[in-house]
């Protein structure tokens, strides 16, 4: 048997939207277990137990490109990471079945060939990258193969994970926004994504704040997510550096280098909504992996 392990990831950040992401501290780990026929499932919604299964949609996927086969399939999925939430569970369900794959057959592939078959399957770079890299990744597109280059994450950063108790799909999240961009703001956003990767690598706090923010796709988003300007005014009076909506949503993050900070806002936060989740949580450099058990 095989168990596979991957981490949750955050996508844009803010300004970057579908070129950074960061490995956070929460996993969603996956056995595959070769049987002689079928397909068992377990661990997840009813609704994801049977052959659409994203995982195993992955799974099938790296089985094609390794020209492989199974006689049938048991897999067991345990993970922490809410769905439609922003904070990556489609990539994790790609990377991971994409892994388990590669790990059944001898690992054929390298992290680079996952890394191109999950950006083909998400669409976009952002979160695959960190989901299989780990730590914080600037990735971008280049003759239709994603490419990547991995900063450092300072260790104090803490990132305080507000996640509403209602569901953002990630398409919808991405019809609201506009076809077009001014050449004023591609410049607002260039700068800022530049300078925010480097400041999250160095924890410069003065400069995540003045950079992370976004023209591109938060005002058109925050829509979808009603308390976003109380949430980011709550933040920014608690102390936090910055407050930008994970990936697509409708979880909201904000940064801050002070405990105390993360624990007023939570505890803030829990008087208004106490049906939200709320964690505390940090970079990793754990990018996907596998193990024989
Ligand atoms: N454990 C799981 N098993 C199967 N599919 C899953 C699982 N977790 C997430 N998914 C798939 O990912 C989709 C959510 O993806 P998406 O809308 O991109 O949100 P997220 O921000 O969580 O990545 C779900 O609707 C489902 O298709
Ligand atoms: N860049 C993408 C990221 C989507 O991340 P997810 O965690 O919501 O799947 C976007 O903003 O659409």
């Amino acid at each position: 048997m095989i168990k596979v392990q991957v981490p949750a990831t955050s996508a844009n950040l803010g300004p970057g939207y579908d070129c950074l992401g960061i490995a956070l501290d929460e996993y969603c780990t996956v056995s595959f277990e070769v049987i002689e026929e079928g397909l068992e499932i377990t661990g997840c919604e009813a609704a994801y137990c049977n052959e659409d299964n994203l995982i195993y949609q992955a799974f099938l996927k790296g089985l094609e490109y390794l020209n492989e086969k199974v006689s049938g399939l048991r897999m067991h999925v345990e993970t922490n990471i809410p769905y439609a939430r922003g904070m990556g569970s489609s990539a994790t369900c790609i990377v991971a079945g994409l892994t388990g794959a590669n790990a059944l057959f001898h690992h054929k592939m390298n992290k680079y060939e996952i890394f191109d078959l999950a950006t083909q399957m998400e669409g976009h770079p952002d979160n695959v990258a960190p989901a299989i890299f780990g730590g914080l990744t600037v990735s971008f597109m280049d003759q239709g193969k994603p490419n990547m280059i991995r900063y450092g994450v300072k260790k104090d950063l803490i990132f305080v994970t507000m996640i509403p108790d209602f569901e953002v799909s990630t398409k919808k999240a991405r019809e609201v926004l506009p076809n077009q961009m001014s050449y004023a703001q591609a410049v607002y956003q260039m700068g800022r994504t530049a300078a925010l990767a480097k400041a999250i690598e160095i924890g410069n706090g003065l400069i995540i704040s003045k950079a992370c923010n976004d023209q591109m796709q938060e005002p058109y988003r925050k829509k979808l997510i009603p308390a976003y300007d109380e949430v980011k005014t709550l933040s920014k009076d608690c102390g936090a550096l910055t407050m930008f909506i994970s990936g697509s949503g409708s979880t909201m993050m904000a940064l801050t280098q002070q405990e105390e900070v993360a624990d007023d806002l939570i505890a803030q936060l829990k008087q208004r909504y106490p049906s939200w989740d709320y964690r505390k949580l940090h970079a990793t450099y754990d990018g996907s992996s596998d193990e024989v058990m």
